[in-house]
């Protein structure tokens, strides 16, 4: 295990009430302490070696000659955990700077990782930047076939198109774009297709960094699942028969996440199915909601998973979502 100081750091701000609220009925009661905990927890830097600039190997021994002190995330050999107190290491190393690494946290690797792109295929990465999933579709693809990558905001887009450059993910296609008009541009076209939705960011909040939630409110969250639900259709929209979407965020509310797919359930009868996702054990976890606030949700959003946040991992939302016709 690395180090991993929580954060005994004196001056801790109180989450929003309205948002502990939440968490008390969403996390079973035997998790919530460490699920609150979390929230004041500095966690150890996660990084992925860029296979597609380096052997995973190369890229190791050189971590180790400049002093990184690795531990392997025991579920992807290509993921490493580094200390906290070693970022600036990590970050001002020639392996940072060339791309032969990534610093993401390891929450953020499952969705490609379960997305399972083969090389070959065309897919789709409808909200990209700063492209820390794209880089690890293109590794996973080695480079073979087609990724269209997404994103609407100016800024962000050049960030990504520089990432795409530094990490040698040479099968990207980018687009500055509103991913909502996608699917009725290019329908069916897709073999899978990644939704790393925009979200109230709920998991990145930080009693270490009180700034995280100034623009959190119940509204602004409602406004934001109105958007998913309109880049979620367009995901389904692009995706051939048969292809794959997998949505994710990583926020907790309900209506960002089970309550998003429920309503495209609804909105298209049979035309998908909800996939089970084999996220790994040593993951913390739990199934998707299939009831909330006195309401019955479909039973097939039990095959959706929560990642519940402790001291390794952030909270994220994963749903496999099939194309039927
Ligand atoms: C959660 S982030 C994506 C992170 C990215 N997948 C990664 O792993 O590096 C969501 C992104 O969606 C972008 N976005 C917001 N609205 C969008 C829209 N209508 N169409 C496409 N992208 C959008 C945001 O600017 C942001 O960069």
């Amino acid at each position: 295990m690395p180090d991993n100081p929580s954060a005994g750091t004196g001056d801790l701000s109180p989450l929003p009430e309205a948002f502990v609220q939440l968490l008390r009925q969403l996390v079973p009661a035997g998790r919530l302490a460490s699920v609150m905990e979390s929230f004041a927890a500095v966690k150890p830097v996660c990084l992925r070696f860029n296979p597609l600039r380096a052997e995973p190997e190369v890229i190791r021994s050189e971590l180790e000659a400049a002093g990184c002190r690795l531990s392997p995330v025991p579920w992807y050999p290509l993921a490493c955990w580094v200390p906290a107190e070693q970022k600036a290491l990590l970050t001002g190393s020639a392996a940072f700077a060339e791309g032969r690494i990534y610093l993401q946290s390891p929450s953020s690797m499952l969705a490609p990782l379960l997305l399972a792109p083969e090389p070959g295929e065309e897919v789709l990465d409808l909200a990209a930047a700063p492209g820390g999933k794209t880089l690890l579709l293109a590794a996973m693809m080695g480079n073979q076939g087609r990724i269209a990558a997404v994103e609407a905001v100016r800024g962000r887009f050049f960030r990504l198109k520089e990432n795409l450059r530094r990490g040698a993910a040479t099968l990207v296609d980018t687009y500055l774009a509103d991913g909502r008009t996608i699917g009725r541009k290019v329908p069916g076209r897709f073999d899978r297709v990644l939704l790393d939705a925009p979200c109230s960011s709920e998991a990145r909040f930080s009693r270490l960094r009180p700034e995280s939630w100034a623009h959190w409110s119940a509204r602004k969250v409602k406004e934001t699942a109105r958007k998913q639900q309109g880049l979620l259709v367009s995901a389904l929209q692009a995706l051939r028969p048969g292809g794959r979407l997998l949505y994710c965020t990583c926020a907790f509310s309900p209506e960002e996440n089970e309550l998003n797919v429920a309503r495209l359930l609804r909105r298209f009868p049979g035309q998908f199915s909800v996939e089970p996702l084999a996220v790994p054990g040593e993951v913390p976890q739990m199934p998707g909601l299939t009831a909330w606030q006195g309401r019955q949700l479909p039973a097939e959003l039990a095959s959706t998973v929560r990642i519940l946040p402790d001291r390794r991992y952030d909270g994220f939302y994963l749903a496999l979502l099939r194309k039927n016709r």
